[in-house]
């Protein structure tokens, strides 16, 4: 009877794949900032943890990069001439901006969009609302693509809504799911839908971070709940502790994980604990199954540890029983804290009975875990069936995707290639060939010139 599974959409990782040091307040990225990367690696990596989920039997979505460097950018702030002449003119006057419109962040894909499932909503229909990811410039330059991606990735009417980016202003500044967790005794029934965001924009007197930036405002988080028709009752707000935002934990994916009736998060990752417990009870009412809080104290795992290790940013999936298992990249097992928490945590009476782990190392090394590299979307079977059958990741899809990526990806790229006009040539080539491996129309600006 109950159909209904959460399913993942990946970001592929997209030739320019690069460190560039552009995330301010994510300690990886700005590590990271000088070293070489190697594309294929990325996109091979990607790909891998994909084919695992579809083996393990969960239903696994794929979605395009972005075209990148991202000439129509470059124009817009006034940068003109040949595509070769524009790339000339960028490197030697602005040299990071080049980098940052060649960044491949759209991987990320948890910041894509928030996704309010059908029963959740007043017209029962899935919501996509785009992230404006106001506050990093590359990130911004982000929602057109995933919007025309998301459009023809959920094209039909009748079971999906498409709302536009929040205004691009600080005062709604969205980070997408990274920053929203539904809670739910099955995918189908109506959720909960929980908010985390880093500040008030329109409370000067509200708590916020004073080092990082608090990227996802309350007022943004509102507007989303709103758009989306959601019952004010199964809607909770939280905020994030500003003291861990200070620490590098950017995104509260970084500190907290939840799925079905299991909220997985650090001690200090909230401002009031004991509130967002009491709200989420208060939430989940009367349902017969039991909401579990695991908790992890500072004790056992610090906060640096969490952040050096990704422990929350994985992926918490429901088994066919009533169990779940935890995606964790191999950071965690490289942690003696966190690795002795996780033998703990499996051997306890938690529903968390299970622990993978996965080589993710290109997309670490600029703050991207497991959770950051997917899109979740509790899907019923009927809208299964209405995705484009096209992204869904299969033996077939995944032996043509690494061949695809074999042909077209560089195996190292430092910042100074990003103004070769081969590297151009080279992944425009790449994404008009997955347009068609992936059936998305012409998406990208070049397509349409
Ligand atoms: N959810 C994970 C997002 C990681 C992403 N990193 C970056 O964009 C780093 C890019 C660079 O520094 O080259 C960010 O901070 O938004």
């Amino acid at each position: 009877m109950n159909s209904a599974t959460e399913a993942n959409f990946d970001g592929l990782v997209g030739p320019t794949h690069n460190y560039s040091g552009l995330s301010f307040g994510n300690v990886a990225s700005l590590k990271n900032a000088t070293q070489g990367s190697n594309p294929k690696a990325a996109a091979k990596q990607g790909l891998e943890k994909m084919k695992a989920l579809a083996d393990m039997g969960f239903a696994q979505g794929i979605l395009a990069p972005h075209e990148r460097p991202h000439l129509p950018t470059l124009r817009r702030l006034g940068f003109s001439g040949s595509d070769q002449q524009v790339l000339e003119k960028v490197v030697k006057q602005a040299p990071k901006l080049l980098a940052a419109v060649s960044s491949a962040s759209c991987m990320w894909t948890a910041n894509a969009a928030t996704v309010s499932p059908s029963g959740d909503t007043q017209d029962g229909r899935v919501h996509f609302t785009t992230a404006n990811l106001v506050n990093k410039f590359h990130r911004s330059i982000e929602h057109e693509t995933t919007a025309a991606i998301l459009r023809a990735s959920f094209a039909d009417s009748q079971y999906f809504s498409h709302h536009n980016a929040l205004p691009s202003v600080e005062h709604f500044g969205d980070e997408g799911a990274a920053n929203h967790t539904r809670f739910c005794e099955h995918y189908n029934e109506a959720g909960i839908e929980f908010f985390v965001y880093g500040t008030k924009a329109f409370d000067q007197a509200a708590p916020r971070p004073t080092s990082f930036p608090a990227r996802q405002t309350l007022e943004a988080s509102q507007a989303v709940a709103r758009a989306h028709g959601l019952s004010p009752q199964q809607v909770v707000y939280a905020q994030q502790n500003p003291d861990v935002i200070d620490a590098g934990v950017f995104h509260n994916d970084v500190i907290a994980v939840g799925n079905r009736n299991a909220h997985f998060y650090h001690q200090q990752a909230f401002l009031d604990t004991a509130q967002m417990k009491q709200d989420l009870l208060t939430a989940w009412g009367d349902r017969t199954s039991p909401f579990h809080f695991i908790e992890v104290p500072s004790d056992a795992v610090s906060v640096q540890d969490c952040i050096q290790s990704y422990l929350f940013n994985s992926q918490l999936l429901s088994r066919g029983d009533d169990n779940m298992v935890l995606i964790v990249p191999g950071e965690c097992q490289a942690n003696p804290n966190v690795w002795r928490y996780l033998q703990s945590l499996v051997e306890s009476n938690a529903p968390i009975q299970e622990v993978k782990v996965f080589d993710l190392k290109q997309s670490m090394s600029n703050g991207g875990g497991p959770a950051c590299l997917r899109l979740r979307v509790a899907l019923t079977k009927a809208e299964r069936q209405a995705v484009n059958p096209a992204i869904w990741m299969n033996d077939e899809q995944f032996i043509q995707l690494n061949q695809w990526v074999d042909r077209h990806y560089r195996d190292r790229l430092v910042e100074a290639d990003l103004a070769d006009p081969q590297l151009l040539i080279e992944s425009r080539t790449a994404l008009d060939e997955l347009t068609q491996l992936l059936n998305l129309g012409s998406i990208y600006p070049f397509q349409k010139i």
